[in-house]
């Protein structure tokens, strides 16, 4: 399968507590990965080092083959598009505003007129003209998400990294957000997300891999999900039910059988 990001020996940690332990890991060209894990498990750890956020791991990461140093600015903004867990903006900018900085990469801080069509077209796509003039720190926590999900695509990466983007959405946007996560990897994209929600992720995604013991396991098979390996991350006991050709799992509790 050809790899969209491929991860090599890769070890991090802060201070004295190791939170990366020797990870070898490939996430596939134009598919919809999942990484699943418990809290403080080192996933968002894994994502930045990735994205170049954080340095100092030791080991590799391959951006389609390429060694993700070797990229220049530009040539990793055309990428890579990352969605970080966490973002605070106090400066009134307005949600147009926000998602023309998805452009700096490429145009400073003079957006072109191209880049102000794309955000007509992108505000569109979300449903998310009526806050186009609306001050991003005034927007609720959903709506902040959703504005920032837009920012990614007017940069318009090959690869989108996101970490736990359904956060703050309410149940029709988890599921709006993760059919347009799909339909860009119908499009070639390919996603990678942190998900902290296995039910959503399963009847979305195609590949999964989990976080234990430091490192990244991958499921061994993509049509069945792995309810041994969810009750292994977890400690809480799955069920796994078909609907309509959906795989859905359902958390029923600590421990049990
Ligand atoms: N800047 C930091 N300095 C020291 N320790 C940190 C720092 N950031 C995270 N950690 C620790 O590293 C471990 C892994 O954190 P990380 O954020 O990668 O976990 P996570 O799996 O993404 O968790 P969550 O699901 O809760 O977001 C945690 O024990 C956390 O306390």
């Amino acid at each position: 399968m050809e790899l969209a990001i491929e991860i090599k020996n890769m070890s991090f940690s802060y201070g004295r507590q190791t939170i990366l332990q020797e990870v070898n890991a490939g996430f596939g060209a134009r598919r919809f990965s999942v990484l699943l894990g418990t809290n403080g498990s080192g996933k968002s750890t894994l994502f930045k080092s990735i994205t170049g956020i954080l340095s100092g791991y030791k080991g590799e990461v391959h951006v389609k083959g390429r060694l993700i140093s070797q990229l220049t600015y530009k040539e990793r903004a055309r990428q890579i598009g990352f969605l970080p867990q966490f973002y605070q903006t106090v400066f009134p900018f307005t949600v147009e505003d926000i998602l023309l900085t998805g452009r700096a990469a490429f145009s400073g801080f003079s957006p072109t007129g191209e880049d102000r069509a794309l955000a007509e077209q992108v505000l569109a796509e979300l449903g998310l003209e009526a806050l186009r003039k609306k001050h991003f720190p005034q927007l609720s926590g959903g709506e902040q998400q959703m504005v920032m999900i837009g920012r990614l695509l007017m940069q318009d990466p090959e690869i989108i990294i996101l970490d736990e983007p359904t956060n703050h959405l309410d149940v029709y946007y988890q599921h709006f957000l993760m059919s347009k996560l799909k339909a860009f990897v119908a499009e070639g994209r390919t996603v990678i997300a942190i998900m902290h929600n296995p039910t959503l992720a399963y009847q979305f995604a195609d590949d999964f891999f989990f976080m234990l013991n430091n490192t990244v396991v991958p499921a061994v098979s993509t049509d069945m999900p792995e309810l041994d390996m969810l009750k292994a991350v977890y400690n809480t006991s799955f069920l796994n039910i078909r609907h309509d050709g959906l795989k859905i799992v359902l958390p029923v509790g600590a421990g049990g059988s």
